[in-house]
């Protein structure tokens, strides 16, 4: 029986010849990351249990984003916690508060390539299957094994296949595509799975597009989210690696012809309209006119779902075709790494977005969990591009949150409502 990408994968790393889902596997891991706030829980298990030594300094990613700079005492203990164990372990990868989300500056920096392993402590890790990887989120604890050992178990997950084909309409991204996926899946619909992406509407989609629907896979409850590699992911690896020093060997991996899925949805591309997924659950999903015409305080552009170059220039182009945002709406926008908002300055947005009075941070997680700024009090409402929208998530318990793709979330800026950008 054929294998799929990701039982492929798991199958080499254990160095088995065939693996099925629920095969218990011990996998060698390729790279394992670890930020700011996951970070000091790993280093105090390790403690815990006197490891001395790290299985492998230079497989270990070490990067600073959820609090950066230090927002409190605690983070910043936080952060020398974890500046001591770099120097003490001579972790060769480290990223401190200046380069952004963890889940865009692994593949910029080129440590992440098609057919290996990657593990990280942070739920979203799955954005990194867009490059081909096996690539997964992963408790603090567990990661203490990892660094100790260089291996972990999984069980090996079934793959459900999202076969998406056709050309998608103006105004219409991959966000979109993914949120109307969840609220047919529901939050739960791909608990354990692999959620593998594929068909023609991908395969033209950039890489950047192609992770913002990996890393909502966790938000249907999958283990991972993973699209086969192509010309344009060997491309971007070899670019990231090549431009930062990281470069190594990889053997790309697909899946088999006659690999089994325990689901195939199939996608028709034009069907799929601007949508929200409205508070306080991702499957909420909604298209915009259906909602349209409630006013908005804030909307946040930006997040590891779509704070990348390509979601900038989405957003400034409708903000600028309009002539600026609502007075009474406040934007914040943030790119999602150094290299992403200096591609965006170079370009000119950045100076778009501050001449119409938005506010544009440093890249980092900013606003999407609340963790940092950009804090919503009782009875706001947020349009934001990031990927949960749970009760809570960005502050008060009463604010909403409305979760959309960069036009959208740009359209309703400009209009100080919810909206359907193809109706501004
Ligand atoms: C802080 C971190 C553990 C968390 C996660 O794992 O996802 C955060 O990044 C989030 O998006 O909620
Ligand atoms: S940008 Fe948001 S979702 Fe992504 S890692 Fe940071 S807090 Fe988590």
């Amino acid at each position: 029986m054929g294998m799929t990408i990701v039982e492929k994968i798991l199958a080499r790393a254990s160095g088995k010849k065939e693996v099925s889902p629920g095969d218990i596997v011990m996998a060698k891991i390729d790279r394992a990351m670890v930020h700011d706030i996951t970070g000091p829980l790993t280093v105090n298990t390790l403690k815990k249990y006197n490891i001395e030594k790290v299985w492998d300094n230079e497989k270990i990613v070490i990067l600073f984003d959820h609090q950066v700079p230090a927002d409190s005492i605690k983070a910043a203990e936080n952060h020398i916690l974890m500046r001591n164990f770099v120097k003490e372990q001579n972790i060769k990868y480290f990223y401190d508060i200046r380069e952004g989300v963890c889940h865009q500056v692994l593949p910029e920096k080129g440590h992440v390539a098609p057919g290996e392993v990657l593990v990280g402590a942070d739920s979203h890790t799955c954005t990194h299957g867009a490059l081909g990887a096996f690539a997964t989120g992963i408790g603090s604890t567990d990661m203490a094994h990892v660094f100790a050992t260089g291996e972990l178990w999984f069980k090996v997950p079934e793959t459900i296949y999202f076969n998406i084909t056709g050309e998608l309409k103006p105004y219409v991204t991959s966000k979109d595509v993914i949120l109307s996926i969840i609220g047919e899946v529901g939050v739960d619909g791909a608990t354990y799975k692999a959620c593998q992406f594929g068909g023609e509407t991908v395969k033209n989609m950039s890489i950047a597009s192609r992770m913002t629907m990996t890393n909502m896979a966790i938000e249907m409850g999958g283990k991972t989210g993973i699209i086969e590699p192509d010309e344009k992911t060997i491309n971007y690896v070899k670019e990231a690696m090549e431009k930062h020093g990281t470069l190594r060997e990889f053997k790309p991996i697909k899946g088999d012809e006659d690999a089994e899925f325990s689901e195939v949805y199939e996608i028709e591309a034009d069907k799929i309209e601007p949508v929200f997924a409205c508070p306080h659950n991702v499957d909420n999903v909604k298209q915009c006119r259906e909602v349209a015409g409630k006013p908005i305080d804030q909307v946040f552009i930006g997040s590891c779902t779509n704070g990348r170059l390509e979601d900038l220039r989405m957003a400034i182009n409708v903000i600028e075709k309009h002539g600026g945002i609502a007075e009474d709406v406040r934007v914040i926008v943030t790119p999602a790494s150094r290299e992403e908002y200096l591609k965006a300055l170079k370009e000119g947005i950045i100076e778009k977005f501050i001449k119409y009075g938005c506010v544009v941070t440093n890249p980092s997680c900013s606003a999407c969990m609340g963790s940092l700024y950009g804090v919503l009090g009782p009875g706001e409402v947020c349009v934001s591009t990031s990927n949960r929208n749970f009760r809570g998530r960005q502050g008060s318990l009463e604010a909403e949150i409305y979760l959309a793709s960069p036009i959208t979330a740009a359209a309703c800026a400009v209009k100080g409502e919810l909206v359907d950008p193809r109706d501004l």
